[in-house]
């Protein structure tokens, strides 16, 4: 018997990959919002999602988290093809922060309750019962993050600083391999933003760490580490890989559509208008 020949259109993701992205279009309305685009991240690399407002950033977090299905192309997570896997199995091995996550946690949730509900994939206790491994779990995370005082306090009262710093917590809470981070510096005071940056640097500098994806407008925001870039502009990549390369005044102002000055110091990036 002949077999058939391989289709063109059988997407095998690269063995490395964490995240591989074929062709992906997000169409809304009569137009793309985000796309077509290819993008590929592999195991061990630590990527900057970059763009002024609008660009895409957050459309393209939702679907390497699982939470919106591309109009087009395809998408490979941990070895699994997307619309081919139950995405309720596939969630637990991504871990997750960004704003549309923080304002499900109810107001009245303890701090280590809202971290340790991340290993049900709720952002509620209800009805589960958790396992004392993963209360200690939880427990460790709100200390490592430096919320130790704060494990008894409601959700609802913590400062913006303070929340993200749960939800970072929260997003580690299943030991994921791949982690996404969308915008964990917005509202954060500068004392609150350096220390932010610190705690990903060492967590971007960890062998043991997930992939991770730090989406950000700020490049001041950038922490140490982080190995590559990707550049969005009106849903497209503008520019994409290794972070000294993609980070440039030049590729950063046709990003931005604004001519930019751009200094690394240290680790860090700062960019003023020309
Ligand atoms: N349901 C929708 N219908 C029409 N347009 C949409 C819809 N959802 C998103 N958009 C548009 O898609 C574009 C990309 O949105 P997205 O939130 O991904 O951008 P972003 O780069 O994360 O922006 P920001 O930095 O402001 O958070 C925006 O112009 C937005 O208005």
């Amino acid at each position: 018997m002949t077999l058939p020949a391989p289709s063109n259109d059988w997407f095998l993701p690269d063995e490395d990959a964490v995240l591989q992205m074929r062709r992906v279009r997000v169409r809304r309305g009569q137009t793309d919002i985000l796309g077509p685009l290819d993008w590929t991240l592999r195991a061990g690399e630590r990527w900057i999602v970059m763009g002024p407002n609008g660009a895409g950033k957050s459309t393209l977090l939702q679907i390497a988290a699982t939470r919106l299905h591309p109009t087009g192309g395809e998408v490979a997570i941990l070895e699994e093809v997307l619309g081919a896997v139950d995405v309720f199995e596939l969630r637990p091995r991504i871990g997750l922060s960004s704003a549309q996550l923080a304002a499900q946690v109810p107001h009245e949730e303890k701090v280590q309750d809202a971290v340790v509900t991340a290993a049900y994939g709720v952002t509620g206790t209800w009805r589960e019962s958790y396992e004392d491994e993963d209360r200690m779990r939880a427990l460790g995370l709100v200390s490592s993050w430096g919320l130790s005082r704060l494990a008894h306090r409601r959700f609802g009262t913590l400062s913006e600083g303070e929340r993200k710093r749960v939800l970072i917590a929260r997003s580690l809470m299943t030991d994921p391999e791949l982690l996404l981070l969308d915008e964990p510096a917005a509202g954060l005071d500068l004392a609150g933003r350096e220390a932010l940056v610190a705690q990903l640097s060492e967590l971007a500098r960890d062998e043991d760490a997930p992939a991770l994806v730090l989406v950000t407008h700020h490049l001041e925001e950038v922490p140490p580490g982080f190995t590559h870039a990707l550049l969005l502009r009106d849903g497209h990549a503008v520019a994409a890989g290794p972070i000294e390369q993609t980070l440039t005044e030049g590729h950063l102002s046709a990003a931005f559509d604004t001519p930019l000055r751009v200094t690394r110091t240290g680790g860090r990036y700062t960019a003023v208008a020309q």
